[in-house]
């Protein structure tokens, strides 16, 4: 009888309760790169990173192309080596390692790519039985580990198949069992997505997930969209020309993000744009009749509480809703809310000190005639 298999069936011991230790930890990392070509100025990369990436943990990077994430993701497996300060990986310093450290290290670091870097000449069996073959393990062996893998991957009627066969989303699921075949510590996830449609992302951060829970692998991924951080990650680190600008819990930094390049991400993600029905309204300074434009931010418990009609009720206060959005976050309730009130500087201070009062967020973003 075929029993399904599990992720949690794929490691040798039972699980064990997530430590609290850091899996990677990046202590004042700066990179340099030399200059290439007469006249042409060194890059700095990355300069101070301190990151800690807990284990069992999912953390992802996010930053605009050139801000510095590959060069970070490939520290983690010693493809760069640090200019200077620390890298760490599963208690082991990369940045000192020889040859025979760097294959040990790569062995306990799967990767995955934007481009899959499958072997077309390969069948997604012996593209995931690859790692093994090098490493010199055994046939009878090597089936032993791939056959679940494809399984867990939901590969398991397409193990004969050539790449040029497959979807993107199934090249992906086959990159993914070949990161896992040594059976990794940490897997590094490089874009992962990027190449591929919502509804198949969104299939391949579950089963990222279900690795993650399942085998307590830590996962660094970096990417350049919030929606790929919102659904998978726990944390989230924001990365601007080489520097850490940002970090914390995905519910906090999507709710309450603090630089302008963490907001400028956002965007859309959380009801934080406008609609252009209102943007095209707004003004910043008041014109005679204005009303003023509060946005109004719910966040954990307070999200689904009847606020707006107490504080009219309560104030005697006419509110107009503008814009809103309900959503969740992180597995909690988040909203935001554009209403418009009176110009009428008692009545504004009022309204603000009952929301203040209450934990919500406030901003008075413009006027609207
Ligand atoms: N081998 C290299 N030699 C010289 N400069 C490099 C090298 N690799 C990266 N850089 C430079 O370092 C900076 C950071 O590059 P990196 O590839 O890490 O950014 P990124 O955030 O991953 O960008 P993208 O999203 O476009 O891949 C860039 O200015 C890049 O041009």
């Amino acid at each position: 009888m075929n029993m399904p298999v599990r992720p949690s069936d794929l490691s040798e011991a039972a699980p064990l309760p997530i430590p609290a230790a850091a899996a990677i930890r990046f202590e004042n990392v700066s990179k340099t790169f030399a200059a290439r070509g007469k006249g042409a100025a060194e890059v700095r990369a990355l300069s101070g990173i301190d990151l800690a990436v807990p284990a069992g943990s999912i953390l992802g990077v996010i930053g605009r192309s050139g801000a510095g994430k590959s060069t970070l993701i490939r520290l983690v497996n010693g493809l760069e080596k640090p200019t200077s300060g620390k890298v760490v990986v599963d208690g082991t310093e990369v940045s000192g390692l020889d040859e025979r450290g760097l294959r040990d290290i790569r062995r306990r670091v799967g990767m995955i790519f934007q481009h899959f870097n499958l072997l077309s000449s390969r069948t997604a069996f012996d593209n995931v039985a690859l790692p093994l073959e090098i490493a010199g393990m055994p046939k009878a062996e090597i089936r032993r580990r791939v056959e679940p893998l494809l399984d867990m991957v939901g590969l398991a009627d397409k193990r004969h198949r050539y790449p040029a066969e497959l979807s993107g989303g199934q090249k992906q699921r086959v990159g993914i069992a070949r990161a896992l075949a040594t059976r990794p510590k940490v897997l590094l996830s490089d874009e992962a997505t990027s190449a591929l449609d919502p509804e198949t992302t969104r299939s391949i951060l579950e089963l990222l997930s279900s690795i993650n829970r399942e085998l307590g692998l830590t996962i660094l991924l970096i990417t350049h969209e919030m929606s790929v951080i919102r659904g998978v990650a726990r944390e989230v680190a924001v990365i601007d020309a080489g520097r850490i600008v940002e970090h914390g819990e995905v519910f906090d930094i999507f709710t309450r993000p603090k630089h302008p390049t963490t907001r400028s991400f956002l965007g859309a993600e959380t009801g934080r744009e406008l609609p252009p029905y209102l943007r095209a309204h707004l003004r910043p300074e008041p014109v005679p009749g204005a009303a003023v434009a509060l946005r109004i931010l719910f966040r954990g418990p307070h999200a689904t509480d009847p606020v707006i009609s107490e504080l009219s009720r309560e104030l005697g206060l006419d509110l107009n809703i503008l814009s809103g959005s309900v959503d969740e976050i992180a597995g909690r309730p988040f909203g935001t809310l554009v209403v418009s009130l009176p110009n009428d500087p008692a009545k504004l201070g009022q309204a603000l000190t009952f929301l203040q009062a209450r934990d919500l967020d406030t901003e008075v973003i413009g006027y609207v005639a």
